[in-house]
């Protein structure tokens, strides 16, 4: 800390408050052992500059300057500064509100304990702006490194990398010339631009890094006696490089948290459309299920069995394979309207769905053809497969016992089915199966008649 300290003692900008906040507000004040060892830290600090009961007294000013930061902090309910709003409000409670009471109290010490030559005022400010620049540059880039309770390596990810070479090869140039031709034309603002550039690039990671390192260097320099603002006081030059730096701070980060929100504005933006997009694909899905489906029966309507029976007709013959259609149709089911109600109805007709339903391969495909009339279209059925499956379904359908409405009602179904023949097509198919049906009825209902 000796190398960025006035002669008056007062640092350009002094680091070590920044960890004691740092950790209070990563462990909200529970661990006793990490106050005792920055305190230790902070009399260690100053200890080579003053006597040890200034150095426990300026570590004492040091200690409540953190404490109100992070009880307002805490008040302001900040933990993190990721977030404009929360960088805000850091800026009030830590460099300007706590820094300037330390920067009040820590003038007294030195002017009258430690017996300094420029005025109180003057003191305090440079204290003032020193403390506010350690907590500004270092707060971030602590809590940047120890993220969610882990450490987060800043240095080795690789597309920061290259941003680090660039700025430590931009520093060394600076430092050299400015130290080689001491001109005030190269004033630090030309550093500005760069490290813009690097925050709007690299994000608030290394946004922290490249402020806490071209703070450090310049802090150096200008206590160094190296006049990066033209041949002013030392006190003088100082004042500059704090104003410098918290400029150069303030925008570095901000730009780097500004980037920040407006990517995660970005990724919540883009994850809303997906959202939509899933959600219309999905009701997309459902409505077309829905165009294609009989809702009282949950089997395909008569639009839909046309389309995929169609396919299946083509297909069994372009290849020559077997393919057959059954129609059923539910036996006196006038009947059961008259006696039960339209709803009992209802409800023989959704039990005829379901047993076809679960009666059939999944290769098989039934619907309601309307009314009380249902058709199952079996590809690779030929004549015996098709009769079996008929008569299995006409014993499954006359096996049930239906409860509705207090009733119990047994019904039967007729069966016609027909077989895909060369030439044929759908309609066809459909009309012969309908001609058997007819006969099936006529010879007696509940029974099955091939075309
Ligand atoms: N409950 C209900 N009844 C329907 C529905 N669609 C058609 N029906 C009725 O089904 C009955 C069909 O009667 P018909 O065509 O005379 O045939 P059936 O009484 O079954 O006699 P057969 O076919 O000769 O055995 C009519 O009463 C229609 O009103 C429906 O969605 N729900």
């Amino acid at each position: 800390m000796a190398f960025t300290t006035s002669p008056d003692g007062v640092a350009v900008i002094w680091l070590p408050n920044a960890f004691l906040l740092v950790a209070l507000l990563l462990n909200r004040g529970r661990h006793a052992w990490m106050l005792l060892l920055t305190v230790f830290a902070e009399v260690a600090a100053d200890i080579p500059v003053f006597r040890w009961y200034e150095a426990a007294i300026i570590s004492g000013v040091n200690i409540t300057e953190v404490f109100i930061t992070y009880g307002l902090l805490r008040c302001l309910g900040v933990l993190r500064l990721e977030r404009l709003e929360s960088q805000v409000r850091f800026l009030v409670a830590g460099p300007l509100i706590g820094a300037f009471i330390g920067g009040l109290l820590g003038a007294v010490v030195i002017k009258y304990f430690h017996g300094a030559e420029e005025s109180y005022l003057s003191i305090a400010r440079v204290w003032w702006f020193g403390d506010a620049l350690g907590l500004l540059v270092t707060t971030p880039l602590l809590l940047s490194i120890f993220h969610h309770g882990k450490v987060r390596s800043l240095v080795v990810r690789r597309d920061y990398l290259a941003g680090y070479l660039a700025l430590i090869a931009v520093l060394a140039i600076y430092v050299s010339l400015i130290v080689i031709y001491k001109d005030v034309l190269l004033t630090p603002a030309i550093l500005l631009p760069p490290m813009l550039y690097a925050a709007h690039r690299l994000k608030l990671g290394f946004a922290t890094v490249s402020v806490a390192l071209t703070s450090l260097t310049l802090a150096i320099l200008v206590t160094a006696g190296v006049p990066l603002f033209g041949d002013a006081r030392l006190i003088v030059g100082i004042l500059h490089a704090q104003e410098f730096i918290f400029i150069m701070s303030i925008m570095s980060l901000g730009f780097a948290v500004l980037m920040a929100e407006i990517e995660q504005h970005k990724y919540q933006l883009e994850q809303r459309v997906a959202d939509r997009t899933r959600e219309l694909a999905q009701l997309n899905q459902q409505l077309t299920l829905m165009a294609q489906t009989d809702a009282l029966t949950g089997l395909l309507n008569r639009r839909a069995i046309f389309e995929l029976a169609t396919q299946d007709v083509d297909r069994c013959l372009r290849y020559g394979r077997p393919l057959a259609i059954l129609m059923l149709d539910v036996d006196m089911f006038k009947l059961v309207n008259d006696q039960y109600g339209h709803q009992v109805g209802d409800v023989v007709l959704a039990r005829v769905g379901r047993v076809l339903q679960e009666s059939l391969r999944t290769s098989d495909k039934s619907a309601r053809y309307g009314g009380e009339e249902f058709i199952v279209v079996a590809p690779e059925a030929n004549e015996a497969t098709a009769s079996e499956l008929a008569e299995r379904l006409r014993e499954i359908v006359a096996g049930q016992t239906i409860q509705a409405e207090g009733y119990e009602i047994k019904i039967t179904v007729s069966i016609g089915f027909s077989l895909l023949r060369q030439g044929d097509d759908f309609a066809q198919l459909t009309k012969r199966a309908d001609e058997a049906l007819y006969l099936a009825k006529r010879y007696g209902r509940n029974r099955v008649e091939k075309a």
